[in-house]
């Protein structure tokens, strides 16, 4: 497996709401040391830089693959998203599985720092760098059947219950295997995709493969939460690191396998973008709670000012509307569940009615999803405004346990071998 390199440089700069969100960034090669953002300039797209002043690309930003929790869950979603889901041969066993979890560890490495792939290279890649590539792995509950481990299966990976208004097509959902590849370039991520799908045949074989996207780094003057498709403001009220009980929220503590995992939560979310941009700003602010244009409360203040719904208008009505989106999905609305939203928007060309088939790839990370999206979800699908905007159209659930580190070989080795 490839070695990480551990020079210390600085985190990237994080958006307002990012709060501690930590991005594990370094800078390899030439340029090592400076901070690359918007805030500092150093990455402006067609802006000149002085030969002696070079800045490190993009490309040379990178995240590492080692560590308690696997990379591209506390990190912000990067511009590019790729997943994909897998579904095991039926003779591939607990060996075949083995094979390719080393095999696609080692990968995940070798691409993290910048290096080719092991095997299957096809240079769709080559001068991009690392471009901050995360390779996430999660394990769905059909896997553990399929490998003589069915007694091992945590309840968190319980089926999810189905919820009105639910209209999930089962062939783009669930899947043995699941991988989120993230990178700041589009061919990084669909390079490491390519080389992993190769990988793993014969073993398992693709599901289904969904693309998405947000917002580049360096495309704002400075650093900003991104917004959706639906041009809102999206992930202010994310639980931040640097809160006491994140990890507690986020990360799952036992059994040892899981120990620093985490349980996924996918939902592919069609928005009804015709619908909803015939609204006016002033509804599509009520059916959120927040404005449009800054992302404040409708309580007052700005983007950070903590949510006040108690708050009254003038005429005695609520601030925040009963069925707003926040109100609905608040933790304080919902016995504390909580979750770690790092959704990516895509958009995939036009039904046959005309209407856009775009939306949000809704990915939510918690410890257990009985108290995070389960709850949530259930309160949301009956009580939302936004939800008659949005179409649940594919589902997934997946463990994705701990991160490599230390003297492990491999993702998954402690389940495996344990
Ligand atoms: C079950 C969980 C959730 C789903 C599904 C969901 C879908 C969804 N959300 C938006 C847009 C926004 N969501 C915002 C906040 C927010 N959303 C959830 C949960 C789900 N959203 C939570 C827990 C929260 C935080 C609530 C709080 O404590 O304030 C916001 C506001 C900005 C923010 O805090 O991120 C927006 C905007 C869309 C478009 C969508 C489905 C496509
Ligand atoms: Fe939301």
């Amino acid at each position: 497996m490839a070695t990480q390199e551990t020079t210390s440089a600085p985190a990237t700069e994080q958006p307002p709401s990012g709060g501690g969100f930590s991005r594990r960034t370094l800078f390899q090669g030439a340029g090592a040391g400076l901070a690359v953002g918007a805030a500092g300039g150093v990455l402006a797209r067609g802006a000149t830089v002085p030969e002696q002043h070079a800045a490190p690309s993009l490309g040379a930003a990178r995240i590492e693959f080692q560590g308690p929790h696997q990379a591209g869950i506390v990190q912000p979603p990067q511009a590019r998203v790729q997943l994909a889901a897998f579904d095991l041969a039926p003779n591939a066993g607990r060996a075949g599985l083995q094979a390719l979890l080393k095999l696609w560890s080692q990968t995940a490495a070798r691409l993290a720092v910048g290096e080719p792939a092991g095997t299957h290279e096809n240079q769709i890649a080559l001068d991009a760098g690392p471009s901050s590539l995360t390779v996430t792995v999660g394990f769905g509950a059909t896997l553990f059947d399929k490998v003589g481990l069915a007694d091992r299966r945590p309840a968190q990976l319980n089926p999810l219950p189905a919820f009105p208004l639910d209209a999930i097509d089962r062939s783009r959902s669930d899947g043995d295997l699941w991988v989120q590849i993230g990178a700041d370039d589009a061919l990084v991520a669909f390079h490491a995709l390519r080389v992993l799908q190769q990988q793993a045949a014969p073993a398992a074989a693709v599901r289904w493969q969904m693309a998405g996207f947000a917002r580049s780094p360096g495309a704002t003057a400075k650093p900003m939460t991104g917004r959706n498709l639906m041009g809102q403001v999206d992930g202010t009220n994310n639980p931040k690191p640097t809160d006491p009980d994140f990890a507690a929220k986020i990360f799952a503590t036992g059994p040892d396998w899981m120990a620093g995992g985490s349980y996924v939560v996918l939902r592919r979310i069609r928005m009804l973008l015709d619908d909803w941009e015939n609204l006016s700003t002033d509804r599509q602010e009520r059916f959120i709670g927040r404005r449009k244009s800054d992302g404040a409360p409708l309580s007052g203040g700005t983007e950070t000012t903590p949510v006040d719904l108690t708050k009254q208008n003038p005429d005695g009505t609520l601030a925040i509307p009963a069925d707003a989106h926040i109100r609905v999905a608040a933790p304080t609305a919902n016995g504390g569940a909580a979750m770690l939203r790092r959704g990516f928007s895509y958009a995939d060309g036009v039904l046959p009615d005309g209407s856009p088939d775009a939306g949000l790839l809704f990915l939510a990370f918690q410890a257990d999803p009985a108290r995070g999206f389960v709850p949530v979800q259930q309160k949301l699908a009956r009580g939302d405004g936004l939800s008659r905007f949005l179409r649940h159209e594919a589902s997934g659930l997946y463990a994705v346990p701990r991160g490599v580190q230390g003297g492990e070989g491999y993702l998954g080795q402690a389940l495996l071998e344990g």
